[in-house]
């Protein structure tokens, strides 16, 4: 999979491509659907997703709470297993966001990235406020020669799948209701940070990760996947992650930190993968160290019956 992060002066062998177009946050199954028509749309042109990068919302409103369910490096990660070959993955600033819904059609869509056939959603919108809609992208598609599919929206029982319901599952600790949205577990990735020091001395060394930028999950413990994406201890384990502020020890930056069972060795600067599969309890202040670590251990416990079930 190559990423292309201009729509300007792109090489012919990366032109031609038949793409979807979004901001694929979180990749769930609304997203692979769309992007499954793009590559049955035009079966003589590679398959490529048009995004931006930031998020647009982010680039309109930067001091906003962050929403985001994945960042540019695990979205590019989802969209390689699906078999993506190109992302445009293209710089939302104040020039490309000040194009009209013509002028995007026309410089990107169709010289820029001389894409052959473009998807998008039903609800899609594009150009400067907004303006653009998917019946005008099908007008500009016969004018500049290019082809268009308005994919339906897709319904998981009574509710539309989308990024917005996944963040609700997400804020009401229901990981498995997000994971059926999204076709997938959702994952918190990035690399081990380092802490306090506190957790081997308690017995349960933890693997720390940044939620900067990310939508923040319901605070409290969780049954997790672990994968060590580089290094000697690369693979899959189990483990159990406290996400939230630590009461404990504190007012303190939320973050995900991570117990991975059955392992030891050192972490720090391993890029890591967490997938949240159940929520278990909410984060709480123990009258003690002791009551906190009886709480961890009756919680790993917990942890390894959800997991082994799975
Ligand atoms: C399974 C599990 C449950 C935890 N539950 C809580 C909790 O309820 N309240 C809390 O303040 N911290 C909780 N923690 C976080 C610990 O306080 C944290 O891992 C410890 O402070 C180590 O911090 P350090 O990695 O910065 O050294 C939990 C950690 C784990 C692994
Ligand atoms: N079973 C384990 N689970 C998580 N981290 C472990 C484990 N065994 C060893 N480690 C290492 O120990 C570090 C965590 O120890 P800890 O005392 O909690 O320090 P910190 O406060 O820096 O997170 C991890 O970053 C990792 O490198």
């Amino acid at each position: 999979m190559k990423i292309i992060r201009d729509y300007q002066f792109v090489a012919k062998k990366d032109r031609g491509a038949s793409a979807a177009i979004g901001n694929f946050d979180g990749v769930h199954l609304g997203h692979q659907s769309v992007i499954e028509i793009a590559r049955n749309a035009d079966t003589n042109a590679p398959m490529g997703i048009v995004t931006f990068e930031p998020h647009p919302r982010e680039f309109f409103a930067p001091d906003a709470p962050p929403f985001r369910l994945t960042g540019a490096d695990t979205r590019a990660l989802r969209l390689e297993k699906l078999g993506v070959e190109f992302v445009y993955e293209l710089p939302f600033n104040a020039t490309l966001s000040s194009l009209t819904p013509r002028e995007f059609a026309r410089d990107v869509i169709a010289d820029g990235l001389g894409l052959s056939h473009v998807v998008v959603g039903a609800d899609f919108c594009f150009g400067k406020s907004r303006s653009g809609t998917a019946a005008d992208l099908r007008i500009f598609g016969k004018e500049f020669g290019f082809g268009v599919t308005v994919a339906p929206l897709l319904q998981s029982g009574e509710n539309q799948v989308s990024s917005t319901s996944i963040r609700a599952a997400l804020s009401n600790g229901n990981p498995r209701e997000a994971a059926r949205m999204l076709g997938h577990w959702h994952r918190i990735s990035g690399p081990v940070i380092g802490g306090d020091q506190r957790g081997r001395n308690l017995g349960y060394p933890t693997a720390n990760m940044s939620l900067d930028g990310l939508h923040p999950p319901r605070f409290g413990v969780y049954a997790v996947l672990v994968d060590v994406l580089e290094g000697p201890h690369s693979g899959s384990y189990q483990g159990a992650s406290s996400i939230g502020i630590r009461p404990m020890f504190g007012a303190n930056k939320a973050n995900i930190e991570t117990y991975i069972f059955d392992f030891s060795g050192d972490l720090y600067g391993t890029p890591l993968s967490i997938a949240l599969v159940d929520f278990l309890r909410p984060e709480e202040k123990y009258d003690s160290l002791e009551a906190l670590v009886a709480q961890i251990e009756k919680d790993c416990a917990e942890c390894r019956a959800i997991l082994t079930a799975l």
